[in-house]
């Protein structure tokens, strides 16, 4: 278990260096932790490096100061990026990690040499959603929407053949850190990264699942139109996290992306 302290926050992360080879750096969804990625960084294997952590407020991670923005986010991956000594990496952001991802950019293209920007959009959701789903959350706790957020998580087909991961993915929801949730949910509804995005000149990859009920396929295809240059794909059998549920088609992708990119620092 590696853990390190960012600016009074401790954050759990774990790091695979690949001497020569590149990183990757994967930024998590809403109410999830960094095990999401396990099959597909198993698939990756040897041919990256890897990053994965946990959010503030997420998974072993400490909840620092509430409620969070956006930035606060960056400044996270930021230092923990730099505490390693990595100096350039492509990153991998899903939903919520995708925000991050155009923040960090944003902030420190230099580090950044292209994006995967995965399930996610310029702006997710509107006021009224996110401030329902705190409202709620608040007076019932996480239980009382994971019904609802499964259903935008993943297909039918997942629903109904792969009870035990649905109950596992379940599980690690309800269990996030009600605070830690409810902060982000904010750092969400306050984000509209429009101008960022159009300002992204690095190689970009958007990619959504074909059935994601959160950030369906048109609102991703409208971020990579913002993108200039950017690609965009769309992973069958897929609902909002493919990592989980498709991690070979990601993976596919990811692997093609980077061999794609220029030679890294
Ligand atoms: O929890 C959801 O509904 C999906 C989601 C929106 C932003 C995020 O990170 O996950």
């Amino acid at each position: 278990m590696q853990f390190t302290d960012i600016d009074g926050v401790t954050l759990h992360f774990a790091h695979r260096p690949v001497a020569g080879r590149r990183h990757l750096v994967f930024i998590n969804a809403l109410g999830t932790d960094f095990r999401i990625w396990n099959a597909v960084t198993e698939v990756l294997g040897d041919d990256v490096s890897t990053l994965v952590y946990d959010k503030r407020g997420h998974g072993l991670s400490d909840l620092g100061t509430t409620p969070y923005s956006i930035e606060d986010h960056v400044d996270d991956l930021a230092g923990l990026i730099d505490r390693l000594g990595i100096e350039d990496v492509a990153l991998c952001g899903l939903s919520v990690g995708g925000l991050v991802a155009q923040g960090l950019y944003a902030r420190r293209p230099e580090l950044v040499s292209g994006l995967v920007l995965c399930d996610t959009a310029h702006k997710i959701g509107t006021q009224e959603s996110w401030n329902a789903r705190i409202a709620t959350v608040k007076k019932d706790g996480i239980e009382a929407i994971a019904d609802a957020v499964m259903k935008a998580w993943f297909t039918p087909g997942f629903h109904a053949q792969r009870t035990n991961e649905l109950a596992g993915c379940r599980n690690m929801l309800v269990r996030q850190n009600v605070d830690g949730y409810i902060a982000t949910c904010v750092a969400l509804r306050e984000a509209d990264y429009t101008g960022v995005a159009a300002s992204i000149a690095a190689p970009t990859l958007c990619v959504a699942g074909d059935q994601d009920g959160s950030t369906p396929p048109d609102l991703v295809r409208s971020l990579a139109d913002l993108i200039a240059g950017s690609r965009f794909e769309v992973i069958a059998d897929a609902g909002h996290i493919p990592c989980i549920e498709r991690p070979e088609a990601l993976a596919a992708l990811l692997h093609a992306f980077l061999a794609d990119l220029p030679a890294g620092n």
